[in-house]
């Protein structure tokens, strides 16, 4: 069974580790060329190997559209996308993703959903039975492999659907606002979790978000997109130390980090000022 962390990248810092997604001005336009709907606009970033790096932006700013380029699920209009220096040409190898809705099946039960994964990617289902259990037990869903995933409350199913993504060990993990449906309590139980897992190992994470205190407390950068055409405003750096507790929310440097980033969403017009 592979290990569940990636020892050794966490000694990196961001500077010294090397890059794993390249995005180069990256643009994507929907629709008719004579008149398209521009989602993306000369987007440039580069998440370095072992970073947690979250998009943040309003509805509509194309987080989910650069996401499906970096995954190879969507193609840029202008611009490229390279992964550890491989231009794209389809999802690359060792890429995990976790969507929106958790998208399980449900006449399979959460343990052959957790396996579909290795399935997919043509690797034995015995092999990865060991390691899938180990995956729910981690996620407290022990009790629940042989449910269906109409049993499960919403937070458990996408407890599931990140196991899932986690099965083949990604060493690129992709979530699309995986939090975004769920009621507050459960959303902090997944941030601890989900932080756990980025203290573990040098996994790379991009997340998409709509939530600033999210993406400050889980990330090492925020990217901030703006909105019509989506590009990348501003990248903050978020220099809280690891392990992270919920408690830290209520420090006054988390409060820092939260009141720079919604200056900027004020000052390009994305929160309303009463
Ligand atoms: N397949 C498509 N065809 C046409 N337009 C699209 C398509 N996908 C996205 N768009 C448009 O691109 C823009 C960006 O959409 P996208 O879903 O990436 O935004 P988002 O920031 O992820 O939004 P949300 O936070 O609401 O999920 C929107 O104007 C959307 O209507």
């Amino acid at each position: 069974m592979a290990p569940l962390e990636h020892p050794g990248l966490e000694a990196m810092t961001e500077a010294t580790a090397p890059a794993c997604v390249e995005i180069e001005r990256l643009g994507r336009h929907y629709g008719l060329p004579a008149k398209p709907i521009v989602a993306l606009q000369d987007v440039s970033l580069t998440v370095r190997e072992g970073e947690f790096l979250s998009l943040l932006g309003p509805s509509g700013c194309g987080k989910s559209t650069l996401l499906r380029c970096i995954a190879g699920l969507d193609k840029p209009t202008t611009g490229a996308v390279r992964v550890r220096g491989k231009p794209l040409s389809g999802p690359p190898a060792g890429i995990g993703m976790v969507f929106q809705r958790d998208v399980l099946l449900d006449w399979r039960t959460i343990l052959d959903n957790v396996l579909i994964s290795a399935e997919f990617q043509g690797r034995g289902r015995k092999e990865n039975i060991g390691r899938a259990r180990a995956l729910l037990e981690r996620f407290g869903l022990g009790g629940f492999a042989d449910r269906r995933p109409w049993e499960l409350s919403g937070g458990m199913r996408q407890r599931a659907a990140i196991c899932r993504a986690l099965l083949c060990d990604p060493d690129l993990l992709l979530m699309d606002e995986p939090f975004g449906a769920l009621d507050a309590m459960t959303r902090d139980d997944l941030n601890v979790e989900l932080s756990r897992l980025v203290q573990l190992g040098g996994r790379t994470v991009i997340f998409v978000t709509h939530s600033i205190a999210e993406a400050v407390y889980l990330s090492d950068r925020v990217a901030v997109m703006s909105r019509s055409p989506g590009r990348v405003a501003e990248v903050f750096e978020i220099d809280l130390p690891r392990p992270r507790p919920l408690s830290i929310r209520e420090t006054p440097e988390f409060g820092r980090h939260v009141g720079q980033i919604r200056s900027l969403f004020s000052r390009l017009g994305l929160v309303r000022e009463e």
